[in-house]
């Protein structure tokens, strides 16, 4: 008795703490976008996990001579549209949920902006911060040798995440052309561009948010010159974004990386800035004076744009958020009761799977163009992103305001639909 009355002390201290599952998440909003399109169970029963995953174990040799076994993971989570698509993770928070989570999240950005694509992901459990070049070229080789019969061109097509990019990108297409022993450009993207890369795929993800940020100012009334803007995460998506709204006129009042943030009312000297951080979006630690990462997401800014993990935005600062315009370029920043709160305050919040999905347009045309054979200047990449994002934009905002649903259930619903009725021509459902 006395053991069971602790017990019950205990658990309803548990049971206050948010689902931060990423996978349980995205099933639920997936749930409610199907109930709400009038969906049977089944295609629920189906979309709720990725149809395929692979972990894998790459047994890699460090520079000192020694062994060490890697785990990675390459989930596909429904083919029906067409090949599955989308980026490596090597991070060492890697875990399956999240690669599944990340998997789904593709094929919502697939139906969003209207690709002929499902959504794939991948992930190493790593730290490319502690290894040498020679050994993450090693490890990035491996994955491929280790996926090598789920992946290619007609079936699923990788690209950059976080901590990988152009230059893993181009030892990944090396190994498979090795491998299938013929040149497959289309294999992977986000490539040097000598190697088939498409001009405007390294800030293809944010000229993507740049675009739904000016369009989501539009629908506050605004204007972006002068707005004070604060962006969590200086990597690809980050950078590239301070660097757009800092050249567009806004003030970038506040960044930050793994290590913590820096803020200036006054605006902060992004180009400066940009010189001196490293090749994993690491900047801050240069700097005495800094907040921490959660201090950040609180300033006082008109737009706030988290660009790095999962999770940031809780029920625990939610209401503390100062920004009238939350713009997700990373991944699943938001929690769901984090969401809610937001959205009974009046936040505009654009969700990860229509904000951050310029990444995967441009990818889409790099594949195009390695199809063709037949290469786009940078001023049409630019303009043919700028119609899909725009219109992407639209769509979801008039079907929030229409249905008097949240941006990120408006999302869901118009991401999934595609899949859906792929899978049911397809005969699966
Ligand atoms: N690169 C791309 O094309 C796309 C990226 N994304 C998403 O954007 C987000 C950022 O990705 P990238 O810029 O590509 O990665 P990146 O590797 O270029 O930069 C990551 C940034 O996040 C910071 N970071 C890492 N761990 C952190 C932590 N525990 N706390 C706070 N900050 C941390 C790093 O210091 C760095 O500034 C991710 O959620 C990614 O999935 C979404 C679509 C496409
Ligand atoms: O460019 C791609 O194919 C995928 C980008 C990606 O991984 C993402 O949007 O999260």
């Amino acid at each position: 008795m006395e053991e069971h009355e602790k017990k019950d002390h205990e658990h309803p201290k548990n049971e206050q703490l948010e689902n931060m599952n990423v996978l349980d998440s995205t099933q639920t909003v997936i749930k409610n976008a199907l109930d709400k399109l009038g969906y049977p169970e089944e295609v629920f029963e189906l979309m709720k996990e990725p149809m395929r995953l692979l972990t894998v174990r790459i047994p890699i040799r460090m520079d000192d001579g020694s062994t060490k076994v890697f785990t990675g993971y390459r989930a596909q989570h429904n083919d029906a549209v067409g090949p599955t698509k989308g980026g490596v993770r090597f991070h060492p928070d890697v875990t399956e949920q999240e690669v599944k989570a990340l998997s789904i999240w593709m094929s919502l950005k697939a139906g969003i902006v209207d690709l002929p694509y499902g959504g794939g992901k991948g992930g190493i459990v790593c730290d490319p911060r502690k290894m040498s070049f020679h050994e993450l070229e090693r490890l990035s080789r491996g994955y491929v040798r280790a996926i090598s019969q789920v992946v290619g061109p007609t079936k699923d097509i990788p690209a950059p995440d976080v901590f990988t990019n152009s230059q893993i990108m181009a030892w990944m297409l090396d190994e498979y052309s090795r491998i299938r022993e013929f040149d497959s450009p289309g294999f992977i993207t986000g490539k040097p561009i000598v190697l088939g890369g498409s001009h405007g795929r390294e800030s293809a993800t944010a000229k993507g948010v740049t675009i739904c940020i000016r369009e989501a100012a539009k629908k506050k009334g605004l204007n972006m010159k002068g707005a004070r803007i604060a962006v969590q995460g200086f990597g690809n998506a980050g950078s590239f974004l301070a660097k757009f709204m800092h050249d567009a006129g806004a003030k970038v009042v506040g960044i930050a990386d793994a290590h913590g943030a820096l803020y200036d009312a006054d605006g902060l000297d992004i180009d400066y800035l940009l010189d001196r951080r490293d090749s994993f979006g690491t900047v801050t630690n240069l700097f005495k004076d800094r907040l921490s990462n959660q201090e950040l997401l609180e300033v006082d800014c008109d737009i706030l744009v988290p660009a790095a993990i999962e999770n940031q935005i809780t029920e625990k600062n939610a209401e503390n958020i100062k920004a009238e315009i939350v713009v997700e370029a990373a991944n699943g920043p938001t929690t769901l009761k984090a969401t809610k709160i937001l959205a009974d305050r009046g936040v505009l919040l654009v969700p990860d799977v229509l904000a951050s999905s310029g990444g995967v347009t441009v990818s889409y045309f790099e594949w195009v163009q390695n199809n063709q054979g037949y290469y786009w200047t940078e001023e049409e990449v630019e303009t043919k992103l700028e119609q899909v994002m725009v219109q992407a934009f639209e769509n979801i905002y008039k079907l929030s305001h229409g249905r008097r649903i949240d941006m990120r259930l408006a999302a869901y619903m118009i991401g999934v639909r595609k899949m859906a009725e792929a899978s049911r021509f397809r005969g699966w459902i």
